[in-house]
């Protein structure tokens, strides 16, 4: 799980702000930064780029001070200003790194020194092409390490890319030109041309790279960083940038690198879009970066846009054309959320796509992967043992009709309970597609699961709750025996969720239940500080 750790610290000095009423605002703020940039720095966070961070964070927050705004709104602020900051800290600004036409030819040339994991990500990137329809090919120009080319061919012909290379041939630059030569003639849209590396920024590399360039005329040249070097990374880019101009960046081993933080943040800092990163040695383990769907991830707030962008990749068409429409539409319904349960199953491993969906990285997390498997499963037995209708639906029949609950928990052999949890889960990401509709329509960058509330970009899609942390059996069964003393309290959140048209929960609805002790209990059982 990429930055496991840094996410939870900073949802928790977050969460502790929140649930904080006995400082002042200002104490509570001076708190909450402190273990934020704590977090940061020992993720490897430049001191500059986490001292910016604090200040603006610190401004925007006391900037409201003055003003009349109520508790849930202040909140609200808090969560927005951390989210907003984190995205700048890992945002390039730069203009839409290139993407490849279909029926052109496309040529995408690698750099970075030896071992940054080049020849890997070149196989996931054919792959992830591939899946998008673009007829890829390979090409090994590495002739200076031997078995560069046996490993790329291993890599090929395990993902079913063609691939072109030479065991005689000794000039890289013969071999880019032939490989690009034949896979132009015969039609291939997006020709990946790898090279070799050096363990040092030498000389010798840089200008083998600037000749291969010349002759491949590369449309995007792409550079490969090993993330674990941390900030490092500033210092490796810049030089490479120097020598050869590259457009954009691909940050490997990003899985289990507690610096990962530090060298995305220093990357961003030399203005060169991050386009992917690599969490771990298999093809699958490549996730293509944004600012907001990374630090989505981070906080455990669920990431709709990175879900169906991998749910296109491995699922067809028609699949998922009714589902995208709905989205577009800001809707989500549960037959959405079944086939994308259905897709999910099938898109290799779970610990990648857990983290998109809200509470699922958390939960990965504390009980690892089979538990979570064994959960997706059960929802997917909720899911069939539901009407047409009730799958078409937004899940308000299900309050209308409680009976419906029933009978859909007799089915799958579940509880009321779990299908009660599923109704939420399907409405925070209902809520998504509202505010990524939102957020499309008003252009600006709402906060995943948060619909649209004028000037502060949206309102989260839970209750002061990013995510869903630190959700263990344990306490998924006490807040089940809650619900079952309190069967309101369930219809109480369908209705503030869906009950005001999606996007922007009732904030009348959000105040009472804020005073519900019971409510107050299971909120903090779910880590949510209310
Ligand atoms: N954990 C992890 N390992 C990775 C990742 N990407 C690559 N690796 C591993 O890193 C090692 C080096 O990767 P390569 O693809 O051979 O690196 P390279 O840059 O092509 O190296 P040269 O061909 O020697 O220049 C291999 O063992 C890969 O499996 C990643 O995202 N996570």
């Amino acid at each position: 799980m990429v930055l496991a750790d840094l996410g939870k610290r900073i949802n928790g000095a977050v969460n502790s702000a929140l649930s904080n009423t006995q400082d002042d605002y200002a104490t509570a703020v001076d708190s909450m930064l402190k273990g934020i940039v704590t977090a940061l720095l020992e993720a490897d966070v430049n001191i500059s780029l986490v001292s910016k961070l604090r200040n603006n964070i610190k401004s925007k927050l006391m900037e409201s001070k003055g003003k009349s705004i109520n508790n849930v709104q202040t909140k609200k602020l808090i969560q927005k200003t951390v989210f907003d900051e984190l995205c700048n800290l890992v945002d390039c600004h730069e203009k839409e790194p290139f993407k490849p036409k279909k029926k052109k030819t496309n040529v995408i040339m690698f750099v970075g020194l030896q071992g940054s994991g080049k020849t890997t990500s070149c196989t996931k990137l054919a792959v992830y092409y591939a899946k998008r329809g673009f007829k890829v090919g390979l090409v090994c120009a590495d002739t200076f390490r031997a078995g560069a080319f046996d490993q790329l061919k291993q890599n090929a012909i395990k993902a079913r890319i063609p691939f072109f290379g030479s065991y005689t041939e000794t000039d890289p630059v013969k071999v880019a030109e032939e490989g690009i030569t034949k896979f132009k003639k015969e039609k291939f849209e997006v020709i990946i041309v790898d090279t070799s590396g050096r363990h040092r920024q030498e000389q010798e590399l840089f200008r083998e790279m600037i000749e291969i360039s010349r002759v491949v005329k590369p449309h995007q040249t792409i550079m490969v960083l090993d993330a674990s070097i941390g900030q490092a990374a500033e210092q490796q880019s810049k030089a490479f940038k120097e020598s050869s101009d590259f457009g954009a960046i691909i940050l490997t081993k990003m899985d289990g690198h507690a610096k990962g933080g530090g060298a995305i943040s220093a990357v961003a800092a030399t203005n060169t879009p991050i386009i992917f990163i690599g969490t771990g040695e298999h093809i699958h383990d490549f996730e293509s970066f944004s600012p907001k769907s990374f630090v989505s991830k981070l906080l455990g707030i669920g990431d709709i846009e990175s879900l169906f962008e991998q749910i296109q990749t491995v699922s067809n068409k028609e699949d998922t054309q009714a589902m995208i429409e709905n989205i577009q539409q800001g809707k989500f319904t549960l037959a959405d959320f079944k086939k994308q349960m259905q897709t999910i199953m099938k898109m290799g491993p779970l610990s990648n796509i857990a983290q998109m969906i809200p509470g699922m990285g958390n939960m990965m997390n504390q009980v690892g992967e089979e538990e979570t498997s064994k959960s997706m499963k059960k929802m997917v037995y909720v899911l069939d043992s539901m009407t047409k209708e009730e799958l078409n639906s937004d899940g308000r029949v299900f309050i209308d009709q409680p009976s419906r609950l029933v009978r859909v928990a007799r089915g799958s052999g579940c509880s009321v309970f779990d299908v009660e949890m599923i109704l939420m889960q399907q409405q925070m990401m209902a809520n998504m597609a509202q505010s990524a509709k939102a957020a499309k329509q008003g252009g600006g960058r709402g906060m995943p699961g948060m619909g649209g509330m004028p000037g502060m970009g949206g309102m989260p899609g839970m209750p002061n709750m990013p995510g869903m942390p630190n959700i263990s059996p344990q306490m998924m069964q006490e807040a089940q025996q809650q619900l079952r003393q309190n069967p309101n309290m369930m219809n109480r959140m369908m209705n503030m969720f869906g009950g005001n048209g999606g996007g922007m929960p009732d904030m009348g609805e959000m105040m009472k239940m804020m005073d519900d002790p019971q409510m107050q209990q299971m909120a903090k059982q779910f880590g949510m500080g209310m």
